[in-house]
Order: structure tokens, then C-alpha cells, then sequence
């Protein structure tokens, strides 16, 4: 946890003056007991009504005073627990933003927005105990215990064994309860994944009439969280009527010897009142004590998750920042033997892949489901970098481009589009910031969006949804293409982004991207055939191995593979005429 000290070393002010202050209120509380005692040994045994109006007074001015001291210790505890909040959150999204694909894995989406929300939200809760009560729940008890015995030392033997028995029963409750949090956190985490990917696939719920065991698999994690957080407030329950019945005694006891010591005039009434106070006073702060040592373990469990982030290291790093030089006599794309495998997979997901690819090429990737077509192109633009072999484009190592020129290169459309909330403009500037409103029109025309954009009431600027929910499947792959297409990258890569298409527009794009994209290198990832019928290239994987390259009529002659895919989509005839949907 106090790996996190750093962040709270920015607000120096406010952890010094904060708990200064809540020391001041606490000194100021330890004397009310003392002049309510003088109130009623002078001021009402004596019935000397001006005296307990001047230390009424002071009294009220104690009140003032603390409670002008709390309230700005309250002030740095918020400044400083928002502030430190605010300064993790970002840094903690700014690294998730560096992480590779492989860390994204790792962690796993669900447990990264439960790191970035629920876990930074206990360490604010910690940062403000800490700065509130962490030097004035112990100053008071311990200040409490010595104001008593100043009091009186024999009734103090009945504080002595007092103490340890309420000390013992937080020590036996906090002890079994703690470890539950650290679990609770992990149930929280599995809630978390079961909204997500509730939420998010809606829609397949639906379809698939699963939303009665949906709601069963949910109801199961969310019963688990729920037994555990009740199991622990069984335990937690029994802390206040234990302590106060124990607390209690001791006040009966204190009752009972302290009369004696009253009637014969050992001690005054006002006195045994103190001495009650100290009493209840030592209660409160031993209980604050133990629900900081909550908590504390709550908040070090949440800094062990969030600086487990902030430590990893992005695998994919840039070694160069300066830009590298392209060697364009060179292929624009060579895989060299190839291999790569996911974190933890037992089998490599490609190997043995060594392709050139030329500059301006339109190169088809075709095999079927879990082929590694995904995979292959994911390491151009290097969201996973390569386990043995080497990958150049333009004949530089992808390894020595600084990332932002790597990737200014690519414009690659994921197989599942993603747009974000905003006007369709603002989504399709992703792909140069500074784009004309005629270079989107361009680019949306070539990606057989322009008429489906004009015909809404705003064009451009019509408003995307979160998720793209108010534009079809279709309209939302066609925006993601229109997006890449506005950078003008030099290799364009196209994961399966025509899937929803049908075949009609599918064939217009294919046309339009041949038209308007002179001389850019696009890769067309699909599992139709008539898609990359016509490309230069055509190369087909199997199983993580490349089963065959070239154009389409060598492939349907001498690759299995290739031929069996056709025959599955076409008749013999249909495929070796050509005649497919075009
Ligand atoms: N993030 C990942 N972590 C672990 N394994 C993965 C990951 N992504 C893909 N794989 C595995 O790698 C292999 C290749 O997957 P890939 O997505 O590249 O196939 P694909 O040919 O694109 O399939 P599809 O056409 O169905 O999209 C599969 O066995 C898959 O299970």
C-alpha cells in the first residue's frame, strides 16, 4: 500500500494540517468531561448559577472551537482523499491505454474497470480516514485512559480489566472478518464481469432465450457476494453489544466502588460523571480503531490490485522514438517464419508463416473459424509482437518503429466494429484529427456509407449512440472502414469488417476500395470466398499454418483446403468459372 505514499506526497498540506487540526478538536474533547465535572461539583452543588453559565459558556466555546477544527480537517481529507483519486484514476487509465493486447488479456476488461472504480474508491475512503482519524482515534483513547487515572488510580483497576477484555473481543472479530473482505473483492469482481458481458450481449440473451439463466448465473454470484458480505455482518454484528456489554459492566462497577469512594468523600460526583465519560469516550475510539483497521485492510488489498497494473509493463514497447527510415525497395509486409503464441495457450496460434507482401497488393486471408486469420494481421500494426521469427513492413523490424509511426501506417478495422458516443464526424476524425468534412465525404463513399450518412437528419453530425446502438450492424462496419479510410494509411486491413454486409454492397466496396485506394496494400480477412476471389493474393491458413498462397485459380487447383472451401460456398462450376457474387 505504501507503494501508493507517492500520490499522497502531493498533498503534503493537507495530511500535516488536516491531522493537526483533528488533534486540536480531540484535546479540546478530552477537557469536556473535566468542566462538566467542575459544573456539577461547584457550580450546581453550590447552586452558583453564574458559574455554571460561564463554564456553560466555555463549554459552548469548546463546541465552537472543535467544531471549526473538524470542519477543516474535513476540508483537507476531501482535497486531498479527491485528489489523490483523481490523480490514480488517470494514471491508472493512462496505463491500461499503454498496455498491449496480451495485458488486456491478463487482466481482463472486467477486472480493470473494477481496479479503475470500485478499488480506487477504497483507497480515497482510506486516504480521508487517514488524514481524519488515524492520529485522533488513538489520541483520544490513550489521552482518555490517562485523563481517567489522573481522576482516580483505584477506580482506573477497573478500566485495567476492562481494556484487555474489549481489546480482545476486536482483536477475535476483526481477525475472523478481515480475510472475508479480501474475498468479497473477488466476488465483486465476478458481479462486475457478469453485468458486462450481461449488458453487452443483450441481445444474444434474447435471442437465444437465455435470460431466465442469465438471471439464475447472476442471482448465483450475486447470493455468493451476498453470504459472504452477511456472513461477515453476523461477525461485525456482535462487536458493539460485546463491547458495550463488557464497557458497561465496568460503568456498574465504577457506579458501585466510586459511590463508596463518594459518601466517604474520596471522590466528588462530578468526578465519577469524568470518569464515566473517559469511560464511554475509550469505547468509541477503540471501536473507530477497529473499523480503521478494516478499512485499512480493505484499502491494502485494493492498492496491492491497482499497483499490480500500475507496475506491468506494456510488452509492446517503443524502443525508438525517433522516426526509422522505410526501405521501399523492399516488400511492404514480410512475415519470416513466424510463430506466436497467446499467454498461457499450450499450442502456438500461427507458425512457420513466411509471406511477402508488396507494396499496393490486395492480399486475401481466407481459412476457417480459429485458423488464426485474427491473429496474423493483429501482429502488423504489433498488438501482440511476434514469439520467434521476425515481421517488417517496409523492411524495418516492427520491433524498431516508435509504435506512432508503426501504426500510422495501418488502418486496420477490427471484425467487431467499435464506435464511440459522438456525431459521426467526431468518429471518423479517429482517423486523422484535422480531416475536411470533403475528405470523410471521400472517404465515406468509398466505404459504401455516404447514402445511409446523407439520408440522416444531421449527416455528419448525426449522433452516435453509446456502442453505436442507434446504427445497424451493417452501417457501423461500413463507419469503421470510413474511419481507417480517412487516415490513408499505406496498409489497409479489413479483420472480417465486411461480414454484415450483404453481398450487393459487399461487392461495391470491394469495387470502390479497388478504385480509390491505388496503391494503398489492403488484406481482407474473410471467411467468403467471393470476397477475395479477386485479390493478387490469396493466402490461406489451417490450423496456424499457411496451407497454400497465390491466386485464386492455382489455389481451387492444388490447395485442399482452399478448394474445400469454395466447394462448401459455390458449385465446382461456380468456383472455377468465377461466377461468384461480385
Ligand atoms: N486473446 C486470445 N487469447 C488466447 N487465445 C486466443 C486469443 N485470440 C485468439 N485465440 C486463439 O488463437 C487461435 C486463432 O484465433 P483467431 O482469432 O486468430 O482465428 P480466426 O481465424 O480469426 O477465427 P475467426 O474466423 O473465427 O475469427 C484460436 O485457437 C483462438 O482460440
Amino acid at each position: 500500500m505504501w507503494k501508493l505514499k507517492q500520490y499522497l506526497g502531493r498533498y503534503k498540506k493537507q495530511v500535516i494540517i488536516g491531522p493537526l487540526f483533528k488533534f486540536t478538536e480531540a484535546v479540546l474533547e478530552l477537557f469536556v468531561p473535566l468542566v462538566m465535572a467542575r459544573i456539577i461539583d461547584i457550580g450546581v452543588a453550590g447552586r452558583d448559577l453564574p458559574y455554571v453559565l460561564k463554564m456553560g459558556g466555555f463549554l459552548l466555546l469548546l463546541g465552537v472551537v472543535g467544531l471549526g477544527c473538524a470542519l477543516i480537517c474535513q476540508y483537507s481529507a476531501s482535497v486531498a482523499s479527491q485528489g489523490v483519486g483523481t490523480i490514480l484514476r488517470n494514471d491508472l487509465y493512462r496505463k491500461i491505454n499503454s498496455f498491449s493486447h496480451a495485458e488486456i488479456d491478463r487482466f481482463g476488461t472486467h477486472s480493470l474497470v473494477t481496479r479503475l472504480t470500485n478499488d480506487i474508491n477504497q483507497l480515497q475512503v482510506a486516504v480521508a480516514m487517514l488524514i481524519r482519524l488515524v492520529v485522533r482515534a488513538p489520541f483520544l483513547a490513550i489521552g482518555a485512559v490517562v485523563m481517567a487515572f489522573t481522576i482516580d488510580l483505584k477506580l482506573s483497576l477497573i478500566l485495567l480489566a476492562t481494556l484487555p477484555l474489549i481489546v480482545l473481543v476486536l482483536w477475535l472479530i476483526m481477525g475472523k472478518s478481515v480475510p472475508f473482505f479480501k474475498v468479497m473483492q473477488k466476488k465483486l469482481d465476478r458481479i462486475s464481469l457478469i453485468t458486462r458481458e450481461n449488458l453487452e450481449g443483450a441481445r444474444v440473451i434474447r435471442a437465444f432465450s437465455k435470460q431466465e439463466s442469465e438471471k439464475a448465473r447472476f442471482a448465483q454470484a450475486s447470493d455468493d457476494l451476498a453470504d459472504t458480505a452477511v456472513g461477515v455482518g453476523r461477525l461485525s454484528a456482535l462487536l458493539n453489544p460485546l463491547t458495550y456489554t463488557i464497557m458497561n459492566i465496568g460503568i456498574v462497577a465504577v457506579l458501585w466502588f466510586g459511590g463508596g469512594q463518594v459518601s466517604g468523600g474520596d471522590l466528588t460526583q462530578g468526578e465519577i460523571i469524568a470518569f464515566v465519560n473517559y469511560m464511554t469516550q475509550i469505547l468509541l475510539a477503540l471501536v473507530v480503531v477497529a473499523n480503521l483497521v478494516v478499512t485499512f485492510t480493505k484499502a491494502s488489498a485494493s492498492a496491492a490490485r491497482v499497483n499490480e497494473v500500475l507496475e506491468t509493463k506494456s510488452s509492446i514497447i517503443s524502443i525508438n522514438q525517433t522516426a526509422v527510415e522505410a526501405k521501399t525497395n523492399m516488400p511492404q509486409i514480410s512475415f519470416q517464419n513466424v510463430e506466436f503464441s497467446y499467454q498461457g495457450a499450450e499450442e502456438p496460434s500461427l507458425q512457420g508463416i513466411t509471406v511477402d507482401i508488396e507494396r499496393g497488393e490486395t492480399v486475401g486471408i481466407i481459412g476457417g473459424t480459429g485458423a488464426g486469420k485474427s491473429t496474423l494481421v493483429h501482429l502488423i500494426p504489433r498488438f501482440y509482437d511476434v514469439t520467434e521469427g521476425k515481421l517488417f513492413i517496409d523492411g524495418v523490424d516492427v520491433k524498431d518503429y516508435p509504435l506512432s509511426q508503426l501504426r500510422k501506417k495501418i488502418g486496420l478495422v477490427p471484425q467487431k466494429a467499435a464506435v464511440v458516443s459522438g456525431t459521426i464526424a467526431e468518429n471518423l476524425r479517429w482517423g486523422k484529427e484535422d480531416a475536411s468534412d470533403e475528405e470523410l465525404i471521400e472517404a465515406l463513399k468509398t466505404a459504401q456509407a455516404y447514402d445511409f450518412v446523407t439520408a440522416l437528419p444531421d449527416g455528419l453530425e448525426s449522433y452516435i449512440e453509446q456502442g453505436g446502438k442507434n446504427v445497424s450492424g451493417g452501417q457501423k462496419q461500413r463507419l469503421t472502414i470510413a474511419r481507417a479510410l480517412v487516415g490513408k494509411p499505406e496498409v489497409l486491413i479489413l479483420d472480417d469488417s465486411a461480414s454484415a454486409l450483404d453481398f450487393a454492397t459487399d461487392a461495391a466496396l470491394r469495387k470502390a476500395l479497388r478504385k480509390d485506394t491505388a496503391g494503398m496494400t489492403v488484406l481482407i480477412v474473410s471467411q467468403r470466398a467471393g470476397s477475395i476471389r479477386h485479390a493478387d493474393k490469396i493466402i490461406v491458413l489451417d490450423d496456424g499454418e499457411v496451407a497454400g498462397i497465390g491466386c485464386h485459380d492455382d489455389l481451387f487447383d492444388n490447395c485442399a483446403v482452399y478448394r474445400e472451401i469454395c466447394l462448401s460456398q459455390f458449385s465446382a462450376e461456380e468456383a472455377k468459372g468465377g461466377a461468384f457474387h461480385e
